[in-house]
């Protein structure tokens, strides 16, 4: 099947689209792909509806995210039809759009305690203006059977690993809002769960200081110093002291720790409690992982990259250093998933969300 997976991230910087050909258990080709970014006034939209959840807090009735589904439905649109434009294809003839939709709100089930997740996104909404079968609402039907409803990767990860003739065990880190991690061993077996904050808490920070959110490199936490009773706090949260399936939502963690420290200290503070997690992550898995395949826009930055070897101990690349695309495996995984969905092949694992055996999940709609 001919497949094109989107992706729009907890940072909200834009709709990652990425075709990709595969039948749910190979990787038989890959298509264009491409990042549509988001307009300032497109990205407040969506923010509004983020605060609209925050506030919501899965209490009463929902908010209304009409205005935000009708941004995601067209800039959507437009990513699946430039991926198209690209590979010379009509939109109308792909086989499947893999829709993630962008995530509101995310409540980890703790104790008695169900979990909710939110994706918003009007996946019939998307069929018919592309004219092609769409699957979203990835992770409603994990959450409900008790699952983290996160993350939803790893089975990709798996996919990838097993086309480039990697060997394992090996460790794949994604580091977007939060951190991810999926270790796959000998036998292919998949451990997966959130490590920490990644770039969400950097980006607020820098933010807040410069009023660019992205520590570009970087640069600014290269020049600062951790600040270990800031570290003391954060480390002191409950996802810590868990082992796996566990998630996180981008908006778990606040700023408070930092908040008079310096714009450098603050930065260096926050990159090592990145690296910090990882290596929390790494051990808790049953084996240490040889390497560890770094994807997502915190690959690019260069003092992170370099704390994770020192704090956690391993050996760290670049997506691109094994051959993959690390900006686009997001949207790559989503378009793998809708074939597994649109399959009945499962999506999620005990070992990745908890489930107590592998679930399918998402929905399939057809232009109407
Ligand atoms: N050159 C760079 N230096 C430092 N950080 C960078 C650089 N380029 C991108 N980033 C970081 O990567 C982030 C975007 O990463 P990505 O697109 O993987 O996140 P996301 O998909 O929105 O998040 P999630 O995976 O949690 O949904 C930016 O917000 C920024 O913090
Ligand atoms: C609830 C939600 O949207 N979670 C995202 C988020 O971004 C990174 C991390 O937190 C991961 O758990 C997940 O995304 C990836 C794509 C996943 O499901 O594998």
């Amino acid at each position: 099947m001919r497949i094109v997976g989107l992706m729009s991230g907890t940072s909200l910087d834009g709709v990652d689209a990425a075709l990709i050909e595969t039948d749910g258990e190979r990787i038989l080709g890959f298509g264009p792909g491409l990042e549509r970014p988001y307009t300032r006034d497109e990205r407040a939209v969506l923010a509004r509806a983020v605060e609209a959840a925050r506030a919501w807090s899965f209490e009463g009735a929902e908010p209304d995210f009409s205005d935000a589904e009708a941004v995601l439905t067209r800039t959507h649109e437009a990513a699946v039809r430039a991926v198209c434009d690209a590979a010379k294809l009509a939109p109308d003839t792909l086989d499947l759009v893999g829709f993630h939709g962008q995530t509101v709100l995310h409540r980890a089930p703790s104790g008695t305690r169900p979990g909710r997740t939110r994706q918003i996104g009007d996946g019939q909404a998307l069929a018919d203006a592309l004219g092609c079968p769409v699957a979203f609402d990835f992770r409603s039907a994990d959450v409900a059977a008790g699952g983290q409803g996160a993350p939803l990767a790893p089975v990709y990860h798996a996919a990838l690993i097993e086309a480039a003739g990697l060997e394992r065990p090996i460790g794949v880190l994604n580091l977007g809002g939060v951190g991810n991690i999926t270790h796959v061993d000998a036998r292919g077996a998949l451990i997966a769960f959130d490590t920490g904050p990644a770039n969400g808490l950097i980006d607020a920070f820098m933010e807040d200081r410069t009023g660019t959110a992205m520590d570009t490199d970087g640069a600014t936490a290269a020049q600062g110093r951790p600040h270990e009773g800031a570290l003391a706090d954060y480390l002191d949260h409950a996802h810590f002291g868990q082992d796996g399936p566990k998630s996180l939502d981008r908006w778990d963690f606040s700023l408070d720790p930092v908040r008079n420290l310096s714009t450098e200290d603050g930065a260096a503070t926050l990159s090592v409690l990145t690296a910090r997690t990882v290596g929390l992550a790494l051990d808790r898995l049953p084996e240490r992982p040889k390497r560890l395949v770094v994807c997502g826009g915190g690959r690019r930055n260069r003092t992170l990259l370099s704390l994770i070897e020192t704090a956690a101990g391993i050996r760290v690349h670049a997506a691109e250093a094994v051959g993959w695309r690390g900006d686009l495996i997001e949207a790559e995984a989503f378009a793998y998933l809708a074939a597994r969905t649109m399959k009945g092949l499962p999506i999620s694992f005990p070992g990745t969300t908890g489930v107590d055996k592998p679930m399918s999940g998402g929905r399939v709609v057809r232009p109407r």
